[in-house]
C-alpha cells in the first residue's frame, strides 16, 4: 500500500534537506570543539521524516538551537525512549511482563497523540478530496505529502496511524545510524574524507556496519533452501512450515570469501570494482526490499556532501574503535565524537 508513495519525484525533496542543513550547521562548532554528530543526525532525520510524512516537522534541531529543554512530553524524546523500550522488551521475551515501564507507556501515548492529529487531517483531506486537490493543483509548488497519498488509499484511521508510525520507525533511526557510523569511520580515516566520494563512502558504511544487521523469515509452507546444509554448507536445507529462519547480514557483509582478507576494514576504495549481488543486503532484496532506499541514500548523500563542502578537516575525538549499540538499528555506542574545521 505504501510502495506507490515512494516514487523518485516524491522522495527527492532536496529543499527540505537544505533547510534543515542550516540548522545542523548552526549546531556544529567551528573552533575545533568536540561535537557528537550522532546526536545531531538523529535530530536531523526526525525533523526531515516528520516533514516528509506529516508535512510538519517536529523541529528538534530548532529546539536545540533555541535552548528549549526537552521533557517527557516532547515527541522526539518520547519516540526515542519508546523505541528503546521496544528493543528492551524484545530481548526480555516472556520476562517483559515483570518489568513494567510506565515511562515507556507515557512516551507511547505522547507519540500516538501527535500522530492522531495528522490522522484527523488525513481523513479531512480524504472527505474533501476534490476541493483540496483543486487547491493543490493551483499551487504547483505544493509539496507531495505522504499523508495525503495514504489518505487516498484508505479511510481507516488506525491503519493510517500504524502506517505513519511504521514508516517513521523504518526511516528515521536507520538513516541517522548510517550517517553516524559513516562519519565515525571517516573521522578515523582523514585520507578518505579528503578524497570523499559520498556514494561509495556510504555503501561501504552499510557493508561494514549494516544498520539493519539481522533479519528473519517465517515459513508459511514447507520449503527447501538451495544451499546451507551438509558438512560443507553446500547441500540443500529442508525448512518445515512454521519454522523461523534468521540470518545475519552483519556476518555476511564481513565474509572474506566475498570481500577479501581485509573484509573487516573500512575501505571505500574497494567499491571501484566491487559489484555485489545477494551478498550485499543492507536494504534486503526481493518483494520486501526497503521502500525508502532512494530517500535514505539521497538524504545521507546530501548531508555528507554539504558537510564536506563546509569543512575541510574532520577529526576523530574518540580514542577507541567503533563499538556497537544494537537497539532496533545498529549505531555507534559512543556516539560520533568529532571536531570539524573550515
Ligand atoms: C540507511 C537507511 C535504511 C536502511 C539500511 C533500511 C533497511 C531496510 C530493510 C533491511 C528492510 C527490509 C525489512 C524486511 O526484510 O522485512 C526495510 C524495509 C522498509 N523500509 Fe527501510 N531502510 C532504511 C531507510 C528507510 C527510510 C528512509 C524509509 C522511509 C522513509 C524506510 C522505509 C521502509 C519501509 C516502509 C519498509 C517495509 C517495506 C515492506 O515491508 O514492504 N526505510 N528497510
Amino acid at each position: 500500500m505504501i510502495r506507490p508513495n515512494f516514487v523518485k519525484d516524491q522522495v527527492a525533496h532536496l529543499d527540505i534537506f537544505e533547510e534543515l542543513m542550516a540548522d545542523l550547521l548552526a549546531l556544529i562548532p567551528t573552533d575545533g570543539t568536540t561535537v557528537d554528530l550522532q546526536d545531531l543526525f538523529f535530530c536531523y532525520t526526525i525533523d526531515s521524516a516528520t516533514e516528509f510524512l506529516f508535512g510538519h516537522s517536529v523541529q528538534s534541531l530548532k529546539k536545540r538551537l533555541s535552548g528549549v529543554k526537552l521533557d517527557d512530553n516532547d515527541f522526539a524524546s518520547s519516540f526515542n525512549y519508546a523505541q528503546d523500550a521496544i528493543a528492551k522488551n524484545t530481548r526480555l521475551g516472556p520476562l517483559r511482563h515483570f518489568f513494567r515501564d510506565t515511562k515507556a507507556e507515557h512516551c507511547n501515548q505522547v507519540c500516538h497523540e501527535l500522530v492522531e492529529q495528522f490522522v484527523e487531517k488525513a481523513l479531512k483531506y480524504r472527505a474533501n478530496y476534490d476541493e483540496e486537490k483543486a487547491a493543490t493543483d493551483d499551487d504547483k509548488k505544493q509539496r507531495y505529502l505522504f499523508l495525503q497519498g495514504l489518505a487516498q488509499q484508505t479511510g481507516d484511521p488506525k491503519r493510517i496511524r500504524d502506517e505513519l508510525m511504521n514508516v517513521l520507525l523504518a526511516g528515521r533511526d536507520t538513516t541517522a545510524s548510517l550517517l553516524s557510523n559513516m562519519f565515525f569511520m571517516l573521522a578515523k580515516n582523514p585520507h578518505i574524507w579528503n578524497k570523499l566520494r559520498e556514494e561509495v563512502a556510504s555503501l561501504e558504511a552499510l557493508r561494514l556496519h549494516p544498520v539493519v544487521p539481522s533479519n528473519a523469515r517465517f515459513a508459511i509452507n514447507d520449503t527447501v533452501l538451495p544451499v546451507g546444509g551438509g558438512p560443507d554448507g553446500n547441500a540443500p536445507v529442508f525448512v518445515p512450515k512454521g519454522s523461523i529462519v534468521a540470518y545475519s547480514v552483519y556476518s555476511m557483509h564481513r565474509r572474506e570469501d566475498f570481500y577479501g582478507p581485509d573484509a573487516n576494514e573500512y575501505r571505500p576504495e574497494r567499491w571501484a570494482d566491487l559489484r555485489p549481488s545477494w551478498e550485499y543486503l543492507p536494504f534486503n532484496g526481493g518483494p520486501r526490499i526497503c521502500v525508502g532506499q532512494q530517500y535514505a541514500l539521497t538524504e545521507a548523500g546530501y548531508v555528507t556532501v554539504r558537510l564536506a563542502q563546509q569543512f575541510s578537516v574532520l577529526e576523530s575525538r574518540d580514542p577507541g574503535p567503533w563499538e556497537e549499540n544494537l537497539t532496533l538499528t545498529l549505531c555507534s555506542r559512543n556516539g560520533t565524537k568529532v571536531a570539524l574545521r573550515h
